[in-house]
């Protein structure tokens, strides 16, 4: 049977028809919970988008896809040792609590910046050669 959003299973997943549908439904709380997931999810379409309308050669979408890929996974990195804290400390404030919660945020932060820098290598070049 699929298992919806509210189920309260915490046995071992099945089949692999279980265990993407509980994959899926923490996708849909990373879209649905994080604001940053959103706002890095809106920049990559908005590189897809860019990347169509200049034609990028192969090479070109290997890296772009690189560098989405790379700030979701660590948004979703992210967003699990944020839950993860929050479990285990609850609201009191922890010195290791920080120190994870803030290198995890500083792994967004070097992979949006790796995404940048695939960005401006890659889409400088093409708009300028575009508009001369
Ligand atoms: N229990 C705690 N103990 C110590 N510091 C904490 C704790 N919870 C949060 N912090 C501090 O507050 C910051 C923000 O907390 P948290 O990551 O939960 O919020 P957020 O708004 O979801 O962050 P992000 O913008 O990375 O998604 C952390 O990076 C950390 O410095």
């Amino acid at each position: 049977m699929l298992m919806g959003l509210k189920d309260k299973q915490t046995t071992k997943n099945k089949n692999f028809i279980q265990s993407f549908i509980h994959a899926m439904q923490g996708i849909f709380s990373l879209v649905t919970t994080e604001r940053n997931f959103r706002k890095h999810l809106l920049f990559g379409m908005l590189a897809v988008v860019l990347g169509l309308i200049l034609n990028l050669n192969l090479g070109q979408w290997l890296w772009i896809i690189l560098a989405i890929f790379s700030v979701i996974s660590s948004e979703a990195l992210n967003t699990i040792v944020e839950s993860v804290v929050d479990l285990i400390v609850g609201p009191k404030y922890d010195d290791l609590a920080k120190k994870a919660k803030d290198v995890a945020a500083g792994g967004v932060l070097l992979s949006a910046a790796f995404a940048f820098i695939i960005g401006v290598i890659i889409f400088v070049p093409e708009l300028v050669a575009l508009f001369q």
